[in-house]
């Protein structure tokens, strides 16, 4: 058993979900985490705004400190663990400060990874230091963990996942009980797993920051937050989802990193995902990364995507690393050796596409839409015209065979401009994730 003198001195910045669930898991498990890391990790110091609030746990056998930017200047601190949130101000500041002083620096804010993750990592390996993130991607699964050690002897070629637990939930109860969109996302915010800015979640942000994460991991590439293009799932619409049934697939949000001959694709986007497929039956907050190497082929991680213990889980897993003195650089490889990204758009993007209409109900309506989609070089695959839609108008909805992205952009840019096509709404572009 370890001495006082072989002690991890632990700093907590943030006492909400996350924080919270670091500390249940150090108090309960205390011995267990000594016998995996051959030190004892005690939390010495917590910071966060209101130091009144009533947070579910006693702290008072820590050192309470106000200036949470400090942290790392408090007696005994090793580590400090940033679970406040958000890419720049205090979590920013806080990591530079700590990584400068050759202290180790654990966070869960993918926010910050991706835009500042390169920054960071260098700092650490210029000040010998330590930065790890696995609780930033995917909640409790150990992806970033899976691609630095136990995919290191694969190129990987594609990935994709579920990346947000928050969306992911309000699909599938649309999906499962037919609830409207607000209504899930409250319980959602009240279940812990939304952001503290929601439209982060639904509008795709928290999955990009992710995706960017994953493809630096995976490819070797700086992280680049905005060269992401980026789709939330507020387009979709319960009659999307019951087409995607019809059709065979369900609607996932997806983030995706492909590598092409001219660079990496990485997208964030509301998918038709076929449903005998893996990520099909991810349900709830859950999360799921699918990942393609060329030696091992296809590997799929699944498990808890947010959440209290889930991301803590994934936050003691870098405490044990760096109290076991598994040091290694944070994106896999040594900062200076990160590729800087040639971004593909989603232009160039080959793959099927869904497409939903609202249009007028008249003679020849179906007729006129399918040639200007023949002009655009859009084939189509399967086409569906049932009943009229709620708000008027009927719904017209087709797939695609392979395609080229700037086919449907164009196609659809061409039928907004002739005004006697009468579309009701701006269509719904939706890519088919294949297998
Ligand atoms: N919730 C989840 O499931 C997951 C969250 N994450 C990430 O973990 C991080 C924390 O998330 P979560 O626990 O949900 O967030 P919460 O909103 O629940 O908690 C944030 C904490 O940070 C404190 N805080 C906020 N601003 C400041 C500030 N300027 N100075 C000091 N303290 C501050 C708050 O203090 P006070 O309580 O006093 O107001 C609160 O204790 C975020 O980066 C998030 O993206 C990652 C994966 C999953
Ligand atoms: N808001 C995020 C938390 C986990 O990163 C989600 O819903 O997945």
């Amino acid at each position: 058993m370890s001495d006082k003198n072989n002690a991890i001195g632990v700093a907590i910045a943030g006492l909400g979900t996350v924080g919270v669930g670091v500390i249940r898991i150090i108090e309960k498990h205390t011995a267990m985490l000594e016998q995996r890391s051959g030190r004892t990790v005690e939390i010495v110091a917590v910071s966060a705004r209101d130091r009144n609030r009533d947070r579910g746990v006693d702290l008072s056998s820590y050192a309470w400190v106000d200036d949470t930017t400090s942290l790392a200047d408090h007696d005994g601190v090793d580590v400090v663990i940033e679970l406040v949130g958000g890419s720049d101000g205090t979590a920013l500041a806080l990591a530079r400060n700590t990584l400068k002083k050759g202290k180790a620096f654990v966070t869960a804010n993918k926010a910050l990874i991706a835009i500042h993750g390169k920054e960071l990592a260098k700092l650490a390996e210029e000040h010998d230091s330590f930065l790890a993130f696995e609780a930033a991607v995917a909640g409790g699964i150990p992806i970033l963990k899976a691609l630095k050690e136990g995919l290191a002897g694969n190129q990987m070629s594609n990935l994709r996942g579920i990346l947000n637990g928050t969306c992911n939930y309000i699909l599938t109860r649309m999906e499962n009980e037919g609830l409207g969109f607000e209504e899930v996302l409250a319980d959602a915010q009240r279940l812990g797993y939304a952001e503290a800015d929601p439209t982060f979640d639904v509008d795709g942000i928290d999955t990009a920051h992710k995706t960017a994460i994953l493809a630096a991991l995976a490819f070797g590439v700086e992280p680049d937050f905005a060269a992401i293009e980026c789709e939330g799932i507020r387009a979709i619409a319960s009659v999307d989802i019951d087409y995607a049934r019809t059709l065979g697939y369900t609607i996932k949000l997806l983030g995706s990193v492909r590598r092409t001959e001219t660079g990496i694709e990485q997208h964030v986007h509301p998918a038709m995902v076929p449903l005998e497929t893996a990520l099909a039956n991810v349900s709830g907050a859950t999360n799921a990364v699918q990942v393609y190497g060329d030696a091992v082929g296809e590997t799929v991680y699944i498990g808890a995507g947010a959440g209290e213990l889930p991301t803590a889980s994934a936050v003691m897993a870098d405490v044990v690393d760096y109290a076991s003195g598994n040091n290694r650089p944070a994106f896999g490889v040594p900062s200076n050796e990160l590729k800087k990204l040639i971004p593909v758009s989603s232009d160039e993007h080959v793959g099927s596409y869904y497409i939903r209409f609202r249009v007028i109900d008249e003679l020849g309506k179906m007729a006129e839409i399918t040639s200007v989609l023949r002009d655009s070089n859009v084939s189509i695959e399967s086409m569906i015209q049932l009943g009229s839609a709620e708000d008027g108008g009927v719904y017209m909805v087709l797939t695609t065979h392979p395609i080229q992205g700037s086919a449907v952009h164009t196609a659809i840019e061409k039928l907004h401009a002739i005004n006697e096509m009468k579309i009701l709404d701006k269509p719904v572009v939706l890519r088919i994730a294949k297998v």
